[in-house]
């Protein structure tokens, strides 16, 4: 997301948007050191669920992680991770659902920009994004679409905002190796207007097409 180009309202936006003294190597550095724990703690999500061991040691597992969580409280920010950027442009979402670095509840997804306008990301979804038995919960593929489709309207020029976001779901998606694809189908004055799909190996799962809205505020 690019820093917001004009005055967000009091709502609340303002506050999402922070610009931090910290050069782009110091941010680079940071989440080198962070993206490990995230990747530790989606382990743990995904050993909770799956696990078969006795009472006493799910009991003593929950000792030992509730002492890790207290050594991280130890020191925090107040309220959530917001969007953060630096005088150099380079921007930081630490927090976000899908791609926070430092969130181990997004898959993650590395969403790329291919120079034909294709934006798209490869992602694996285990356990602990299931709904119908053995599938990925149909809510967990709308926020991985409505994501993706966001950098796609966003197009790292400008800031837009979800308006409207229409799913059908084609069949299910098997937990498993998942692919999105996102291109602009076409712009009608603030209003940017997204087709995508998520597809398993076997071809498209989900179609999905999304008007984005560019804020009256940031335009
Ligand atoms: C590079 C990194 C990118 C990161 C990607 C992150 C992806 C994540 C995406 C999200 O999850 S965003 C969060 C979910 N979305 C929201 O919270 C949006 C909440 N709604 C709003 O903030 C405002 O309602 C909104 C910005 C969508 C519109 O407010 P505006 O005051 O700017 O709209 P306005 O009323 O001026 O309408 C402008 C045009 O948009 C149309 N419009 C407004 N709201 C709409 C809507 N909800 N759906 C479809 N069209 C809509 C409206 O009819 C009009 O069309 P016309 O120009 O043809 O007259």
């Amino acid at each position: 997301m690019s820093a917001p180009a004009g005055e967000a309202p009091s709502s609340g936006y303002a506050s999402i948007f922070v610009e931090e003294d910290l050069s782009t190597a110091e941010v680079d550095r940071l989440e080198a050191v962070h993206r490990p724990l995230a990747d530790s703690v989606r382990e743990l999500v995904d050993a909770t669920i799956r696990t078969t061991v006795d009472d006493e040691e799910v009991a003593a597992v929950r000792a030992e992680v509730d002492a890790l969580v207290a050594r991280l409280r130890a020191r925090q920010i107040e309220g959530a991770a917001g969007v953060r950027y630096n005088a150099e442009g380079r921007t930081w979402s630490w927090g976000n659902a899908v791609v926070g670095e430092r969130n181990a509840l997004a898959p993650p997804l590395d969403v790329v920009r291919d120079p034909d306008g294709l934006v798209h990301a490869d992602t694996l979804l285990g356990a602990a994004y299931e709904g119908p038995p053995g599938m990925v919960h149909g809510g967990v593929g709308a926020l991985l679409l409505d994501h993706v489709m966001g950098v796609t309207a966003s197009a790292r020029k400008r800031v837009t905002f979800t308006g409207t976001l229409t799913m059908r779901y084609v069949r299910s998606t098997p937990l498993g190796p998942v692919r999105l694809e996102s291109r602009i189908d076409r712009e009608e004055g603030r209003k940017v207007f997204v087709v995508a799909t998520l597809a398993d190996p076997d071809g498209v799962t989900v179609e999905a097409e999304g008007v984005f809205i560019v804020p009256r505020w940031a335009a």
